[in-house]
């Protein structure tokens, strides 16, 4: 099924163990699944990776220490596919999404941001979730050569974000800072159904 075009694109960037799943899935809560729905780059990715290595998929998607393990080579993998066609996930992502507010929870590099931001110019809107490596470290973040200082994890580090939203215990609550953008994604939906 083609996809439905969106009234407002959210893209979700941040850190390892920032909280980008767990900030998306509250506004996906908040807002229902008529009218947005969470779509994942690296849910495509995974899937094909886990097919052609003969891989776990669901265990990929799951936060647990299997993907981890299996982490830097779905970059490298991931890399190489980018490098003939940088749209390539973002198109199969959103392939198919009906809902009006579309979530994408794991952007990591220019290139995506430039292929939304292209594709979908009015609609696009950036949003960077951010937490300390004390709290990261508490989820269990450690550090890991090779993919905290890589471009998966820091290709976004100098891009302006719409809005930046902190993930920490002792920051205002979540919902608070979310304000602004479940009023703007109502307002498209509201539009989408008028
Ligand atoms: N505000 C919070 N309160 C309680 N638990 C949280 C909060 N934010 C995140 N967590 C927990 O921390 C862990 C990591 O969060 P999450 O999976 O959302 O991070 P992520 O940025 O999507 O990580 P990754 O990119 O490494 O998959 C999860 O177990 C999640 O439930
Ligand atoms: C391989 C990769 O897609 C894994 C992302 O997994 P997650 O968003 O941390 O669940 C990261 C990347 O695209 O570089």
């Amino acid at each position: 099924m083609a996809s439905v075009d969106p009234k407002l694109i959210l893209l979700f960037s941040g850190k390892r163990k920032s909280g980008k799943d767990y900030v998306t899935d509250l506004i996906l809560k908040r807002l229902g699944s008529e009218i947005c729905c969470i779509l994942r780059l690296s849910g495509p990715l995974k899937q094909q990776f886990a097919q052609e290595h003969g891989l776990d998929y669901s265990e990929l998607l799951a936060a647990g220490g299997y993907k981890e393990t299996h982490r830097a080579a779905m970059i490298a993998w991931g890399e190489q596919c980018r490098r003939q066609d940088p749209g390539f996930f973002c198109r199969l992502a959103t392939q198919g999404a009906q809902q009006p507010v579309w979530i994408v929870s794991d952007a990591r590099r220019c290139s995506d941001l430039l292929w939304f931001r292209t594709e979908y110019p009015s609609q696009t809107r950036c949003v960077r979730v951010q937490a300390s490596e004390e709290t990261r470290g508490g989820r269990g973040w450690r550090f890991t050569a090779g993919i905290d200082d890589a471009e998966s994890e820091c290709g976004l580090d100098g891009e302006e974000f719409d809005w930046i939203i902190t993930n920490e215990a002792d920051t205002p609550a979540l919902e608070e800072q979310l304000k602004d953008i479940l009023h703007l994604a109502s307002q498209a939906a509201g539009q989408h159904n008028s």
